[in-house]
């Protein structure tokens, strides 16, 4: 880690961006959802809106189902991350190209006011200043205290103005609210 990491990480609160364009996406996107919350040292606090959006990079695949999700754990941003490819791995991804339709896709944005610089994890998500897909379904779950609140909603709202990509509210849905904090 670059910086040196002085809140306690068992409250550490982070972003996961799912993304998924093969196959049954909604029902891939819970499922993931639900595996990570099992996880006992990972609760899943707010959940956005579940918004279909045109590829991006490589365009010639189907439209994808875009959410984000805020988390709290108390596992480290590494093993978070591995927990995130366990999932990938667990619910049948399946990589033909960089960029191309996957089931399952989970990146790491944020993780507390972390900033690292590895091959196997960059914080904040190096891409995700860039994408609407990601910018607007984090705006919907980003704590009004986080540091990067106004910046992640000028950049959404810039995002859905300049309408470059497609990025429509597929649906909303209820995340039963998991309130109580996971056991030490
Ligand atoms: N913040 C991050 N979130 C997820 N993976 C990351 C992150 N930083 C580095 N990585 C590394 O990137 C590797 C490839 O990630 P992935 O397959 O999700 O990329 P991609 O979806 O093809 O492209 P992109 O990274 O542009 O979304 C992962 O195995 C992981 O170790
Ligand atoms: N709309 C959209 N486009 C993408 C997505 C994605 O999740 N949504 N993921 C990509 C690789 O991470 C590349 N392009």
């Amino acid at each position: 880690m670059d910086e040196l990491y002085e809140c306690n990480p068992r409250n550490a609160e982070a972003y996961i961006a799912l993304g998924s364009n093969m196959g049954e996406r909604e029902k891939l996107l819970l499922e993931a959802i639900e595996r990570i919350d099992s996880h006992p040292d990972i609760s899943v606090l707010r959940v956005s809106g579940i918004y279909e959006t045109e590829p991006v990079g490589y365009t010639d695949q189907p439209p994808f189902l875009n959410m984000v999700i805020a988390v709290s754990t108390a596992l480290e941003p590494l093993n978070l991350l591995r927990e995130q490819l366990e999932q990938e791995r667990f619910l049948g991804r399946i990589r033909h190209e960089r960029w191309g339709p996957r089931t399952i896709d989970l990146d790491l944005l944020l993780y507390d006011n972390v900033r690292m610089d590895q091959e196997e994890l960059t914080l904040p998500h190096p891409r995700m200043m860039e994408r609407a897909f990601v910018l607007v379904p984090l705006h919907d779950v980003i704590s009004d205290s986080h540091p990067l609140h106004e910046g992640i909603q000028a950049a959404s709202h810039a995002a859905l103005r300049g309408g470059k990509e497609g990025i429509t509210l597929w649906k909303t849905i209820n995340w039963r609210s998991a309130s109580e904090p996971f056991e030490s």
